[in-house]
């Protein structure tokens, strides 16, 4: 976003010191409504839909999830020493409604809502939802601003071609994408893979495509800083789009989500690995996967609220 183009006195939070956190309106971390604000440079909104989903249901309630485990986030944020809330105007731009009955169409509205949203100028960051959604998301950021470079955080590759012959599903959206010229692959990778596939032709097919791949066995051998060393030189000075499966983290950590797998990240390697990202140019991001029927004591949601709020902190803007 171009310095100067920050609003001068973005409206933040609602003051927990004076409004107790367990009442009230519930929005992202408890910000003022996109409607309730001049503009907004930042949107966090929600995408709730699941019909693209191959296992356990329920990432159609994704978004209030997230929505109600984020009311006690804070306004500072100590490990990068900034206030993602008062640097610009951060808003939450509520659910786009979509088709529950028909993907196609689904996929279409989800499109067209991001455009909308986005306008000329503003970073989204939208909260599934399942995966299925980050094939439009990156069409919109395509037409802004050419292939981008994908991080990928998952346990899974989402670079399958179809499942029960259905080209778009939570596990295909990269192929998509790949297809359809949306990824910059000299910069993208996976990080946190693992698990049982279908067959070796998996990760063959996805390095084929051009993704690089930061296996989640790599985390047991690797200290942090040469992992977050690596992300940041594949990734380099290119527009950088986030898409954050849940799912990357251990079911320890975020046990409500439709595919899990064991042996997966601790969500403080998680937060460090986004924390690394500052500096770069991250255009937007998705943060997928949260299935609360299945998450306990909102474990998973605030787990998915701290990465939005990890992921708002290193949003490049002016006047930080
Ligand atoms: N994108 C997520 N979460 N999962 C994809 C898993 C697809 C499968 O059932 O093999
Ligand atoms: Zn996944
Ligand atoms: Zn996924």
């Amino acid at each position: 976003m171009p310095e100067g183009d920050d609003v001068t006195n973005p409206i933040g939070p609602v003051d927990a010191t004076r409004v107790p956190r367990y009442g009230g309106d519930t929005t992202f971390a408890r910000l003022p409504r996109l409607t309730d604000v001049p503009d907004a440079d930042v949107v966090v909104w929600g995408v709730p839909f699941d019909s693209g989903v191959s296992y356990r249901p329920g990432a159609r309630f994704g978004p209030n999830h997230v929505r109600q485990s984020s009311r006690l986030l804070r306004p500072y944020n100590p490990a990068l020493d900034v206030e993602p809330f008062g640097r610009v105007q951060v808003a939450d731009g509520g659910d786009l409604g979509v088709n529950p009955f028909d993907l196609d169409e689904a996929i279409a509205t989800v499109e067209s809502g991001a455009r909308e949203l986005s306008g000329t100028r503003r970073r989204l960051l939208t909260v599934g939802g399942d995966h299925t959604i980050a094939l439009p998301l990156l069409r919109v950021q395509h037409e802004r601003h050419g292939p981008v470079a994908v991080l990928h955080f998952d346990a899974h590759l989402d670079t399958w071609d179809t499942y029960f012959g259905a080209p778009h599903t939570h596990g295909t959206p990269f192929r998509r994408a790949a297809e359809e010229g949306l990824i910059d692959f000299a910069h993208s990778a996976h990080v946190g893979i693992r698990g049982p596939l279908y067959a070796r032709l998996d990760l063959d097919e996805s390095e084929k495509l051009g993704f690089a791949a930061v296996h989640c066995r790599d985390f047991a051998r690797q200290p942090l800083d040469e992992i977050i060393e690596r992300v940041r030189t594949r990734l380099g000075d290119r527009p950088v789009y986030v898409s954050l499966d849940i799912d990357v983290l251990d079911p320890a950590f975020a046990p409500g989500t439709g595919t899990p797998e064991a042996g997966g990240l601790s969500s403080m390697q998680l937060l460090e690995v986004l924390r690394g990202l500052d500096g770069l140019n991250v255009v937007g991001a998705d943060v997928v996967e949260v299935s609360p029927a299945y998450d306990h004591a909102e474990i998973t949601g605030i787990a998915a609220a701290h990465v939005v709020y990890e992921l708002l902190s290193v949003l490049p803007v002016g006047g930080r």
